[in-house]
């Protein structure tokens, strides 16, 4: 199988076998032009002769429909994941016509019916969602660090900090560490009351920048690096009994 992530900053790809282990994997940054990246990717594609593609993407219809016609020069059978608001795994009061399916997957791929969950993304935008019991109940979105200092620096005249360490919450005595300290403390501050206010919640976090943050939340974090290649197992796994 070949699994694509198509995330706003990266394209991910999983080549697993027939038990379900990675063969292959990588992350690129794919600069507005996906499908560009995927025919530059064919090749390796191929060579392992993938029986099926199932695709995550959060382009929106345009970038998706040049990925379609991409992949259709393949000739393997793919599918793009269309969130299930009443998927048997997880069912989800949220607005289904707007919730990212790279969150869904996300989700889907740490749910478990016996517990209470906060599944916390941090790609290009950093997500927040909680779920009792398989039922999701909602969740927040934010800029990502990086987002956010970038919005500092073309919104201000006086803060010109394009780079840095995100490495501390504790208070800056210069713009550089201001702008770093707060922008951590934006985010594992609001991790921090969300684990407050929802005391029983396991709290999942999985992405790039999740280390980074993990580190200043005061309870117990389990890294995953795997939810949305699992969600995008269990997803397929369902669809294709069904
Ligand atoms: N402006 C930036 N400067 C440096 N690193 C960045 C910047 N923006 C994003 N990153 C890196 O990109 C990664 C984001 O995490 P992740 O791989 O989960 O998401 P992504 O692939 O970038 O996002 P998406 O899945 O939305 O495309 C992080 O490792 C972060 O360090
Ligand atoms: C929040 C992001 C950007 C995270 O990658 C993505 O899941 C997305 O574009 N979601 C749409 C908005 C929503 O989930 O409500
Ligand atoms: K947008």
């Amino acid at each position: 199988m070949l699994w694509l992530d198509l995330g706003n900053t990266r394209l991910k790809y999983w080549l697993t076998d027939d038990i379900g282990q990675i063969v292959d994997h990588d992350a690129k940054q794919h600069l507005q032009a996906p499908a560009e990246l995927l025919m530059g990717l064919t090749d390796r594609f191929e060579r392992y002769a993938p029986d099926f593609i199932g695709i995550s993407s959060v382009l929106g219809e345009a970038l998706n429909i040049k990925v379609t016609e991409t992949l259709s020069r393949l000739n393997i059978p793919f599918e793009f994941v269309h969130v299930d608001a009443a998927h048997p795994l997880m069912r989800s009061d949220y607005n289904d016509q707007q919730l990212g399916c790279d969150r869904w997957l996300q989700m889907l791929g740490a749910v478990d019916k016996k517990k209470r969950q906060c599944v916390i993304g941090c790609g290009t935008a950093v997500t927040i969602d909680l779920i009792d019991h398989a039922t999701h109940l909602g969740g927040y979105i934010f800029p990502s660090i990086y987002l956010q200092r970038e919005s500092l620096f073309s919104g201000t005249k006086q803060i010109t900090i394009s780079n840095g360490a995100f490495d501390s919450v504790g208070q800056g005595m210069t713009t550089q560490d201001a702008v770093h300290r707060g922008i951590l403390l934006s985010i594992v501050g609001a991790i921090n009351e969300i684990s407050h206010r929802h005391p029983n919640f396991e709290v999942i976090m999985t992405g790039g920048d999740a280390a980074i943050i993990a580190q200043h939340v005061n309870r117990p974090v389990r890294l995953r690096d795997d939810l949305l290649l699992n969600g995008l197992a269990r997803y397929f796994d369902h669809s294709k009994q069904t």
